[in-house]
């Protein structure tokens, strides 16, 4: 099978990083979303980012264009029907995903492949909704798309190997390395990263060190590139949090328990940078 046009659905920061990393491999591109605007903040941010490689020299100021031409706005899922591959990056709730699928399953031709983005949920129950479950697959990038390298590729139960072939391709076609995990809670990815973020949440809901203390700590001490707190910023704290949420259901174990903390924030309405305020404020 031969991936030509690509629709990404949800046009936020991993959406929106989707798209861009797509439109570069020569894909055609819908990017969807429910609102106008918000596909336009998507499209606004793909064009800095472009426009910041053309400045540095990395990319050739028409190569930017025939980017930029390659990626279409949609907030019409009908356009689905034209897409051999659909990419899902919503918010991460199952009710929300399944809807999503549910319409992805309706309107997109029977032999497009449907992938979701998700950093948690389990790729068979999404799929289950669906009448091509072996179709459905978990594509999952990560933040910043365009930097970093990896894609953790999920099988659900009945996903097909032309499936997963197709879509090792189209990973390494957009410049990722791929690498297989089966369908288990949080995978391999937020398995090992969300509880060593949740536990830095801990430490601060304990009162060990301050914000800024526990990043250092873990910055200069284990080399990592930002520091957990920094990292949940970053990420989203209500990402974050449905994440930790989906480990604890999902293995029946509280030491997955999200930190009182972060619930705190998320019902305040701090999400970290996207909403200019989590452990640390954003101008
Ligand atoms: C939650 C999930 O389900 C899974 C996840 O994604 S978990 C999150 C995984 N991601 C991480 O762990 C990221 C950890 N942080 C990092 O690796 C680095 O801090 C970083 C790459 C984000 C920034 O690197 P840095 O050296 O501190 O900053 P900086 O020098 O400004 O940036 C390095 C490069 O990244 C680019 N970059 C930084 N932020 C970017 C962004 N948000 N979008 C696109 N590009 C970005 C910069 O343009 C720069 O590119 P060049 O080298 O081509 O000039
Ligand atoms: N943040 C991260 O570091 C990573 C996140 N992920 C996963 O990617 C997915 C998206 O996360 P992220 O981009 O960070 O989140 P954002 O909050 O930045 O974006 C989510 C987008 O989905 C839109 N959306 C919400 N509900 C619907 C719906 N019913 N139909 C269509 N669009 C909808 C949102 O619109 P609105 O603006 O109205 O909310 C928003 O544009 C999640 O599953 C997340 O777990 C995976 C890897 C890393």
């Amino acid at each position: 099978m031969n991936v030509k046009t690509i629709m990404v659905i949800g046009a936020g920061q991993m959406g929106s990083g989707i798209a861009q990393v797509c439109a570069m491999a020569n894909y055609k591109v819908f990017l969807h979303d429910l609102k106008e605007d918000f596909v336009q903040r998507g499209l606004d941010s793909i064009s800095r980012q472009l426009s910041r490689q053309v400045e540095k020299g990395r990319m050739a100021a028409e190569e930017r264009e025939a980017v930029l031409e390659r990626l279409h706005p949609s907030t019409s899922i009908q356009n689905a029907a034209d897409a051999d591959l659909v990419i899902e990056a919503v918010v991460e709730n199952m009710d929300v995903k399944t809807q999503m699928f549910k319409m992805l399953d309706e309107m997109a031709p029977e032999h497009a492949i449907l992938a979701s983005n998700t950093s948690s949920l389990p790729i068979t129950e999404i799929a289950a909704v669906t009448k091509r479950p072996e179709r459905v697959i978990g594509m999952h990038f990560m933040n910043p798309v365009p930097v970093m390298k990896l894609v953790e590729i999920i099988r659900g139960l009945q996903t097909s190997d032309e499936v997963y072939n197709v879509i090792e391709t189209v990973t390494k076609q957009v410049g990722k390395v791929p690498v297989e995990v089966n369908d288990f809670p949080g995978f391999i990815s937020n398995r090992i990263l969300m509880p060593m973020i949740n536990e830095a949440i801990f430490a601060l809901y304990e009162g060990v060190a301050e914000p800024e203390a526990i990043d250092e700590i873990m910055k200069l001490g284990m080399n990592h590139p930002m520091g957990p707190l920094t990292l949940a910023d970053f990420i989203g704290l209500d990402t974050c949090l449905y994440i930790m949420e989906t480990l604890q259901e999902g293995f029946g174990d509280d030491k997955y328990r999200p930190c009182p903390l972060l619930r705190k924030y998320v019902k305040a309405g701090w999400l970290g940078k996207k909403s200019g305020k989590g452990f640390y404020t954003y101008s």
